[in-house]
């Protein structure tokens, strides 16, 4: 993979698609989009691609697919929710060289499992971004309000100095990442974030700052996430949070105006990352003989808000 010129494909050309999708190709990078057909992706066909926000303002024009391509692909970043992934994954097969990687970027626990179950281990790693916020505004334009860092770590057997090659080609189109050795750590430290925010933001539709700030609401933020770092521990996960609530203040005040994405899709009707973001706790819990109260109580209000909404 020359970070000069690399061959990448994006699948799933949401909000997080589309700003990897914008930097990419403003590098001079090979991008293709394959998405599910849409205005979005029928907007970026007929204009290019307008990404605008933290990393600045621009318009870019993307390959766009609706459906994969037979070619190999240096890179393929896999930026469906994670709800989706089982779906995208079965459609990968043609894009997939002897030389191919894929990165799997969502949020949660999980979604990089079910990859493995479709991939090679040696070429699966999993990719962490943080504090982007990002949306798709209006067909072909994409806003992200930030910039946090990226993680990049093997799933299990991707040697490192692939892991570190991704990472540089990452960073030769501004993102600010880094080649990881546990990524799983990493994992859980943003999980913490999210499932202090995630279930709360989406039973209550308000933004991460009103959430903590809220008198009553704030203390089970924070209860959400002090029992995923305590469940974290318990699984044996070597923290580098040593104090979960400051760990959760600090990720709220970057992103403090960001309705998280689970929130958005609650609104919209669309099935959510529940299961993998609030729901993957006491499912990591119960495999240690443990209990999740705080994030199995949330996760129960989300998934009956989304069964009452159809989703
Ligand atoms: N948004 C953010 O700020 C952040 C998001 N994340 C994580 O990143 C991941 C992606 O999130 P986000 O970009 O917000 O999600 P979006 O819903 O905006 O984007 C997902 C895209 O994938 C498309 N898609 C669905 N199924 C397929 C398929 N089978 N093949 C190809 N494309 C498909 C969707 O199409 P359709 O619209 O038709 O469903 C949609 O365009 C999530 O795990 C999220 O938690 C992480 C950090 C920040
Ligand atoms: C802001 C938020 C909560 C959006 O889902 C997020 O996960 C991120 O950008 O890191």
């Amino acid at each position: 993979m020359g970070a000069q010129t690399a061959k990448i494909a994006i699948l799933g050309g949401g909000a997080m698609g589309s700003v990897f999708a914008g930097l990419f190709a403003e590098t001079g990078h090979e991008v293709t989009i394959v998405s599910r057909a849409g205005a979005h992706m029928d907007a970026i066909r007929a204009n290019g691609l307008r990404l605008d926000g933290a990393s600045g303002d621009r318009r870019v024009q993307v390959r766009a697919l609706d459906t994969p391509p037979s070619e190999e692909f240096d890179l393929i970043i896999l930026a469906t929710k994670a709800t989706q992934v089982e779906a995208a994954v079965g459609s990968l097969a043609p894009m997939i060289g002897e030389a191919t990687s894929i990165l799997a970027m969502q949020n949660g626990l999980g979604a990089a499992d079910i990859v493995a179950g479709h991939v090679d281990a040696h070429r699966l790693a999993v990719g962490i971004a943080a504090a982007f916020g990002a949306s798709v505004v209006s067909p072909g334009y994409a806003h992200h309000t930030g910039m946090g860092a990226i993680k990049i770590g093997a799933y299990r057997d991707m040697a490192d100095e692939k892991t570190a090659q991704i990472a540089d080609l990452w960073c030769s189109a501004s993102f600010k990442a880094e080649a990881v050795s546990d990524i799983l750590t990493m994992q859980w430290e943003k999980l913490i974030c999210n499932a202090s925010f995630s279930a709360p933001c989406a039973i209550t539709g308000l933004t991460v700052g009103e959430a903590l700030t809220d008198p009553a609401l704030g203390s089970i933020c924070l209860q959400a996430g002090i029992e995923t770092w305590e469940i974290a521990r318990a699984c044996g996960v070597p923290l580098t949070v040593t104090d979960p609530e400051a760990h959760v203040h600090a990720f709220a005040e970057r992103v403090a105006a960001a309705k998280p994405s689970l929130l958005q899709d609650v609104e919209a009707g669309r099935p959510s990352e529940i299961d993998f973001i609030n729901g993957a706790v006491p499912r990591e819990a119960a495999k240690m003989g443990l209990k999740a109260p705080v994030n199995q109580t949330l996760s129960a209000i989300v998934k009956a808000i989304e069964a009452k909404r159809g989703a």
